[in-house]
């Protein structure tokens, strides 16, 4: 029979004593996790919940994102391929998500925002140890970006960490040199402290596997992946810059930068340069 008085019945098994089970909310922490909502302004402006909301899903997604780029990277470091690929692919679809978010945030009007602006301080996204890990991760690694991270020593020793080991980049050479293909030394052997760098005498292995895509098919595809992956980043600055202009237009940040102007150099870095080079490379 349909649903009575638009009212559905409950099923006789539906467990209701929680008194010694594992429940929902027990399993997700969730008493910890909806308490960490505390506006700062006074009195309380009601467009702050929003603000911090945005902040902590990002924070959320972000978790995720560096649990599975590290874990990619591992994968690769030990030639398993497909589920290096399979992280990524979760990955990017977390991105995606991300990127979409912002239109939540630009329902916030520059007027709101400046009633409780001032109760930020100088805090500021700039200080997201977990941005700073996935950037880092990717291999646009900045030692310049720790002091920020002095007062909170756990952030500080994750990102020591990730500074001193090879990126998802790193790997994913090294992985093509132990697959047989002409990867140059000095590459395996860089410093792995420092942001990589563009190296053109990547460019020929790279239009090697592009040409030749049938007879490569996994190496093909992660660079492909690889591509969505910074592809998708920058789509993230992007979508932030322009939330930043509507909102605070050319005003200095609270972290202590110029604002705009600061965030649109960004837009100007690059994870994987030789994978773009050799698109102009293709069919010369
Ligand atoms: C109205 C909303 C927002 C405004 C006006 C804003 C503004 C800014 C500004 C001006 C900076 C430059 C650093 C500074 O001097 O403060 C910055 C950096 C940053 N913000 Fe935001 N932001 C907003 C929302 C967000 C959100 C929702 C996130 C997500 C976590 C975020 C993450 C970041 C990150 C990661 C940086 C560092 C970027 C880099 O180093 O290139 N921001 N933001
Ligand atoms: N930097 C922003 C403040 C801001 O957006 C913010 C403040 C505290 C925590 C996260 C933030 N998000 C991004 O920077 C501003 O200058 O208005």
């Amino acid at each position: 029979m349909s649903v009575e008085k638009n009212t559905r019945k409950l099923d006789k098994g539906i467990v209701r004593d929680f008194s010694s089970r594992m429940s929902y909310a027990s399993y997700l922490q969730l008493p910890t996790l909806l308490s960490a909502q505390q506006p700062v302004s006074e009195p309380e402006h009601h467009d702050e919940m929003l603000f911090i909301i945005q902040h902590q899903t990002t924070e959320l997604w972000l978790k995720l994102v560096l649990h599975e780029l590290r874990s990619a990277a591992a994968w690769l470091r030990a030639d398993d391929l497909g589920s290096a690929l399979k992280g990524i692919a979760r990955v990017k679809h977390i991105q995606k998500t991300l990127t979409e978010q912002w239109s939540v945030l630009a329902t916030l009007t520059p007027t709101e925002y400046s009633q409780f602006r001032g109760f930020l301080g100088n805090s500021s996204g700039f200080q997201s140890s977990q941005y700073r890990a996935v950037e880092f991760v990717l291999g646009n690694k900045n030692r310049k970006m720790l002091p920020v991270f002095e007062s909170d020593p756990e952030a500080h020793s994750m990102l020591e960490e990730l500074l001193a080991a090879p990126s998802i980049y790193d790997e994913f050479l090294a992985y093509l040199a132990r697959q047989g293909f002409d990867v140059p030394a000095a590459v395996l052997q860089r410093d792995v402290t420092k942001a990589h760098e563009y190296t053109p005498e990547l460019v020929p292995l790279f239009k090697h596997i592009y040409e030749n895509a049938a007879a490569n098919w996994g190496a093909y595809e992660a660079c492909e992946e690889l591509v969505d992956l910074e592809d998708n980043f920058q789509l993230w600055r992007f979508r932030h810059l322009r939330t930043v202009q509507r909102t605070i237009g050319m005003k200095s940040g609270t972290g202590g930068s110029s604002g705009a102007a600061f965030l649109q150099k960004a837009l100007e870095l690059t994870f994987f340069p030789e994978l773009f080079a050799v698109r102009t490379e293709i069919g010369q």
